[in-house]
This record gives C-alpha cells, sequence and structure tokens, in this order.
C-alpha cells in the first residue's frame, strides 16, 4: 500500500562563506499527506527552494544538509532514496528544464530507464500519463523538441514524466511562475485533478498567495529558514498569526482592493 505521510523533521541546511557556518534552513519540519496539499510559501530567499533540494538529495555545490530526517508513516528512509519512486518533482520555467536537442521521446526514454521500467510497461504508461495531463495525440508530441512547444505544453509533459514511476508525493517548485494567466489556471487545474484521482500528496512551492488559495488546504510560511507559521489554509486567510503571513496575506488582499481583518 502507498505511504499516506511523508514526513521531514528537523532539516537543517548550511553552507559556509569566510570560515563561518550560515544556515540556510533551519530545523525544518513538515508533513506531507497524501490527497492533501501543502504549500510552502514564504519571501523570496526564504529557504524554500532549498528545503526541498535538500530532501530530493540535490542541494548545489557548497550546500550540505547538515541534519535532517524523513519518514514514512513512521519508518525511517535514507534522503537518497526519495527522489523518482518517493518523490517526484516539477520546476517553474519548464524550458530550461529540458535538453533543447532532444524530442520528448528521448526525455521520457530517460525517465523510464532511471525508474527502471521495461520498455512495453513504460509506453503504456507513458501513453496513460500523457493522457491523465490532457495531452492529446501523444505520439506527435513525443517526436517534438522543446523549441516547437509552447510553456504550457511541456509543463504537462514535465508533470506526464513526474507521474511516470507513480510515486506517492510530488513537489512542485513555482510551477505556474513563468506561465501566463490562462495556462497558469489549467495548470492548477490539472495539479487539482492529479492530487484527487492519483491520492497523491502535494509539497507546492510558491510566494504567489493567488495559487496558495486555489490549491493548498494547508499552509506553511517560511521566514529566513525557519517555519514560522503552519496551519489550515483557510486560517491562514482568515487569522494570519505571525508578521510575515500577514504581510503575504496582505500583500494579495490589497490586488483586490481588500484588507485583512
Ligand atoms: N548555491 C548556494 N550557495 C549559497 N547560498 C545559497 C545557494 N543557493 C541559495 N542560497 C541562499 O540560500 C537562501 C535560501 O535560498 P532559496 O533558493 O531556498 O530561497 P527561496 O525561498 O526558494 O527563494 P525564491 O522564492 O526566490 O526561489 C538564500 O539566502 C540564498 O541566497
Amino acid at each position: 500500500m502507498a505511504p499516506s505521510t511523508l514526513s521531514i523533521a528537523n532539516l537543517t541546511v548550511t553552507t559556509q562563506k569566510n570560515g563561518e557556518i550560515r544556515k540556510l534552513v533551519d530545523g525544518l519540519s513538515l508533513d506531507i499527506a497524501s490527497g492533501r496539499v501543502l504549500a510552502l510559501v514564504g519571501a523570496s530567499g526564504s529557504g524554500k527552494s532549498l528545503s526541498c533540494a535538500a530532501c530530493l538529495d540535490v542541494l548545489p555545490a557548497g550546500v550540505m544538509r547538515q541534519s535532517g530526517q524523513v519518514t514514512l508513516d513512521g519508518a525511517g528512509v535514507d534522503f537518497a532514496t526519495l527522489r523518482g519512486r518517493i518523490v517526484s518533482s516539477i520546476m517553474q520555467n519548464p524550458r530550461s528544464a529540458f535538453n533543447p536537442v532532444m524530442t520528448m521521446k528521448a526525455h521520457a526514454r530517460e525517465t523510464l530507464k532511471a525508474l527502471g521500467l521495461p520498455r512495453d510497461a513504460g509506453n503504456a504508461r507513458l501513453i496513460a500519463a500523457f493522457e491523465d495531463v490532457g495531452l492529446e495525440e501523444p505520439e506527435h508530441i513525443l517526436d517534438l523538441h522543446p523549441f516547437e512547444m509552447s510553456g504550457g505544453m511541456l509543463q504537462r509533459v514535465m508533470i506526464a514524466l513526474a507521474l511516470l514511476g507513480d510515486p506517492p508525493f510530488l513537489f512542485a517548485d513555482e510551477p505556474t511562475t513563468d506561465l501566463d494567466l490562462v495556462v497558469q489556471k489549467h495548470i492548477l487545474d490539472l495539479l487539482e485533478g492529479v492530487v484527487m484521482r492519483r491520492g497523491m500528496g502535494i509539497l507546492l512551492v510558491t510566494h504567489d498567495m493567488g495559487v496558495v488559495a486555489r490549491l493548498a488546504d494547508d499552509v506553511a510560511v517560511m521566514d529566513a529558514g525557519k517555519i514560522v507559521e503552519q496551519a489550515p489554509v483557510h486560517q491562514v486567510f482568515e487569522r494570519p498569526s505571525h508578521q510575515i503571513t500577514r504581510n503575504l496575506v496582505a500583500a494579495h488582499l490589497s490586488l483586490y482592493g481588500q484588507e485583512v481583518s
């Protein structure tokens, strides 16, 4: 049976500058539950992306995970085993995530190979995943290069590839940031549909409270590497308790001429 809760505990990420250790993520703990979307929000530089990268064992050079544990329904697992089968990920700017000289088929083959899926089963899953993300005529799309596709199509392919291993959890780091508003809406609808149909747990990294309002069930707010508030989404919008949360909600409401009550 697929695990239902992925728990990250006491995650600390550091870097060293002029002999001094600097904490970029400081004791972060999060629970990501099946069938729910947890939004990780905070100002630019608060540590959202590095938290995801640390969990997926893909930290940039010079940045290290100093501490942290990860468990699946209470059983300890190694961070190095999360990426792929347990957690897949999608990022912002899908165009930069694809190799410009490779077709979608070549990208899909690489993903299937990394997952160790035999060709027949892999191809069947690929077609199913393309259909799941609303990509019609998969055979045609598989022959295309990134430059022959729109940003929205590329993001759909990235989501389809992320679904290939049928992982129970998905990390989505600013998945709609570089897309126009209409395409953003399609991608958010798609992510919501995927959570419902597949019962996945999603960690959604964003600085856009409109995206949070649209998709999240729960919200964790980061500031300077720490989680400063964690609550169900309605509570965050109706009664934000930390000043950082109040600022984020106020900035969002001001777009509609409203204020935090
Ligand atoms: N490779 C790196 N080496 C050293 N410091 C880094 C590195 N990458 C990021 N940082 C620093 O770590 C902190 C957290 O960065 P991170 O990218 O996680 O923030 P973020 O909340 O995701 O921001 P954004 O919303 O702009 O993507 C920032 O102060 C950033 O400058």
